[in-house]
């Protein structure tokens, strides 16, 4: 079953077809699941991610710039909190757990994957209004909620429980609820509420499948690494 994160997102996802299943679907998710994924990638992934959420994190923070409303600045401000307490902490944990320290993975390198992906969506946000940067974040949150609500009812395999029980678990499925609402509300309040009506509905969608190409080519940087 698929979980209901709002109603600009479901149309988002499903316009973007084959290259949501790409992302969602993609050989590294399944090997996360049932535990195949050999430790060399998902370490490689995980020390990246790391950074990727350093960036991320900055991109929600411009959300709260970009907002209008205080409850627009609530919930984004939530989510960078999200992102630099709860989901950096699991990061931290599993490599600390592997010898490297917080401090090693904040000098991690970028991949040139990694470091499209985010500034990608930073400039959305830097050129567009609010509607523009959410577009291009939404697949992130979102899909990983996606992701983890899947490989948890799938029952998860030991390897990357601790993975799947984070993005399966409830705190998150909650922040991609709370997510999808501000989604919707902050293009109610722009564009109408027939998002789909409004002449800036193509563009927006196109950040959004942009984004979605990008989440594709991140786990495929991890892949590689095999
Ligand atoms: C690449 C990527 N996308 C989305 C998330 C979820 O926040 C993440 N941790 N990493």
């Amino acid at each position: 079953m698929i979980p209901d994160y709002g109603r600009a997102f479901a149309l988002w996802r499903s316009a973007a077809g084959q290259e949501w299943d790409a992302y969602v679907a993609h050989p590294f998710v399944d090997g996360l699941g049932d535990g195949t994924l050999p430790r060399s990638a998902f370490l490689h992934y995980l020390a990246q991610d790391y950074v990727f959420l350093i960036h991320f994190a900055r991109a929600w923070a411009l959300a709260v710039v970009k907002s209008e409303t205080l409850a627009e600045m609530n919930a984004a401000s939530a989510t960078v909190q999200a992102l630099l307490g709860e989901e950096m902490a699991l990061h931290r944990q599993i490599c600390a757990r592997e010898g490297i320290d917080a401090t090693a993975l904040e000098a991690i390198v970028e991949a040139p994957e990694n470091l499209a992906y985010t500034r990608y969506v930073i400039e959305a946000g830097l050129a567009g209004d609010l509607c523009d940067l959410l577009a291009a974040l939404a697949p992130c949150v979102l899909g990983y909620g996606e992701i983890g609500a899947r490989l948890k009812v799938a029952g998860p395999a030991a390897p990357y429980l601790e993975w799947v029980e984070t993005y399966g678990g409830e705190e998150y499925q909650e922040l991609c609820r709370d997510v999808g609402a501000l989604i919707d509300g902050a293009l109610d309040r722009r564009i109408g509420t027939d998002h789909a009506a409004s002449p800036r509905w193509g563009r927006l969608s196109e950040r959004f499948t942009t984004a979605v190409r990008l989440e594709a080519g991140f786990w495929q940087m991890g892949w590689a690494a095999k």
